[in-house]
Parts: structure tokens; sequence; C-alpha cells
């Protein structure tokens, strides 16, 4: 075996790397313990670009809690969250920071014990939006299956998203971070799926200051609905587990509902989102596909 492909200078060393998705939303997964590698927004927004970069919608730094604190990176600890809790730091893929990302947890959590990290089965991942509490069902070194108790999910008040001219009624809801989720009578599956989705949403910055996650569902049907997703910071991703939990929140509401179980299904898979007194679990899939290290000399001409 030669040194690492690309290095280019014999060093096999670098900045360790995982690459992995949920339903499609995808990560660069940066195992960081000694919080040493700059997540400044220039670098972030290379390693995720498609052409520049590995290519993801975003990063998760893995690191405890309490290390983030030392070194400066949270002010903190959020609510439910010890220091000696692994940290999912996120990162959008344009560079910016976001509280939450369901997706990335089930990545996150897969990571850890699939690397023998962390040897419980049931353990808190801490976010900026708290602790989140996981269960591995599975985790062997490719495939894995996790429920996240993604917390409270506060209803807000109706807002409107323009989708390529088209003005869509949502609600607003909160997950930890902010989304417009909007089920539209009119939008079957492959209605949903002949949208254009490539134009960022106009949205009500009055209502949304700090940006908005936008979700296009179809109504509840069967137990399921069909998504698609906006992200904020990102742009059209395949799944977004947060998303989800917003789109499943509103399905139910368009019906009276305030609590059920039903398939969110997304253009990157289905996941299983269930709603009861006012919180919300997330179960789906996670795959890790592949390892290596980032090239820091690359790393550091970034900016
Ligand atoms: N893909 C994530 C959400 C990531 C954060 C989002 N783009 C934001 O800025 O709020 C998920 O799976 O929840």
């Amino acid at each position: 075996m030669g040194d690492a492909v690309g290095l280019g200078d014999g060093r096999t060393a670098g900045i360790p790397f995982v690459k992995g998705h949920g339903t499609q939303n995808d990560f660069v997964v940066l195992p960081d313990e000694d919080v040493g590698v700059d997540l400044r927004p220039e670098r972030v927004a290379a390693l995720c670009d498609r052409r520049r970069g590995l290519g993801a919608d975003g990063v998760l730094r893995v690191a405890r809690a309490g290390a983030l604190v030392s070194a400066g990176v949270l002010d903190a600890l959020p609510d439910g969250v010890t220091g000696d809790d692994w940290f999912m730091d996120y990162r959008n893929a344009d560079g910016s920071i976001a509280e939450m990302c369901g997706n990335g947890v089930r990545v996150f959590a897969h990571h850890l014990v699939a690397s023998g990290l962390e040897e419980r089965t049931e353990f808190v991942v801490g976010s900026r939006a708290g602790g989140k509490p996981v269960v591995v069902h599975d985790a062997d070194p490719e495939a894995g299956d996790v429920t996240v108790d993604m917390g409270a999910v506060r209803v807000l008040g109706e807002s409107t998203a323009t989708v390529s001219g088209r003005v869509f009624t949502g609600v607003g809801i909160d997950v930890g971070n902010p989304h417009l989720a909007c089920v539209d009578p009119h939008l079957t599956a492959s209605s949903l799926a002949a949208l254009d989705l490539g134009g960022a949403p106009g949205f009500d910055p009055g209502v949304f200051p700090q940006g908005v996650n936008v979700e296009l569902v179809t109504p509840l049907e069967n137990g399921a609905v069909d998504m698609r997703v906006h992200e904020r910071g990102v742009g059209e991703t395949r799944s977004c587990g947060t998303g989800t939990v917003a789109a499943a929140a509103a399905a139910l509401r368009y019906d009276g509902l305030d609590e059920g179980a039903l398939t969110v299904r997304v253009p990157g898979g289905d996941v299983l989102v269930t709603i009861h007194g006012g919180t919300a679990t997330l179960r789906g899939p996670s795959v890790l596909l592949a390892s290596g290290s980032l090239s820091e000399r690359w790393w550091k001409t970034l900016g």
C-alpha cells in the first residue's frame, strides 16, 4: 500500500474523518476529542463543497461537551447536557452553526458505538438544543438503526413560504431549530416530486429572523406523508430529521390531532416519527460508508 491517496507529500497522518448519512442527509464526521480542529466557516464550507471538498450537507464534530466548553466552542453546557456527555457540534454546509440536526444525531450515535468510542447503546447526545437521549438498536460498521428522543415540539403560528412563485401556507414549528412545515391539500407524492425546490423559498423574516427550514408535505394518508425540504444553511437536502418531526406535527395538526405515529417519506428514504405529550421520537437508519484523513496542509490553506 502506498501513502494516503491525494496527500502528495508522503504523509499518512492528517485530520481523521468518517463519511455517513441518515436517509441520504450526509455528513462529514470529525472525531476531535481534543477540540483541535478549527471549524471556521470558510473551512467547513470548503469541506462540504461537492467539488472542492469531500461534499456533505453538514459537519459533525465528535467531542465531549466539557471539552468544548473548555476550548471556548460552547459558552456553557446546554440544558440536559453534562460535561462528560458526547456532544454533536453541528455545522451546516455553508459553515453556519445550527442548534440541532435529527439525522445527524442518528449518524453521530451510530459512529460512537460502531467505532467503540461508546460501549453503551442508550446514552445522551448533547446538542445546542439540549441533551437528546438515543437508543442504538443496531450499529454494525456500516449500517445503523437509531431512535432519538427529540424533545419538545412547539407549534407556533401560521406563515407562508413561496416556492417557484407558488405560495404555500404552513405552520411554524420549533424542534430546537426553526421550521415552517406546509401541508398542502393539493400536493400528492408525484406533484411534490415535480416541484422545483432549487431556489431558496421566500419566507417572512419578521416571523423567522434567524432563517428557517421549509418543508412541503402531503396530507396524512394511511399513516404516512411525503416531504421535501429546503434547509437553512444548506439548500434542498434528501432528508432532514428535525424537518420530518415538524412535518409530522403539521400533518397531525392539519387533521385536528396532536399525537400519533407516522412514516415520513423523504427522497432519501423513510423514517418513523412518534409524537406524544408534546414531545417526539425519530427512528431511522444510518450508514457509515467511508473513513480516511484530510490533508492538514489543504485544511490550512482554506482561510
Ligand atoms: N439536517 C438536519 C437539520 C440541520 C440544521 C438545519 N439546516 C438548520 O439550520 O436548522 C436534520 O436532520 O435535522
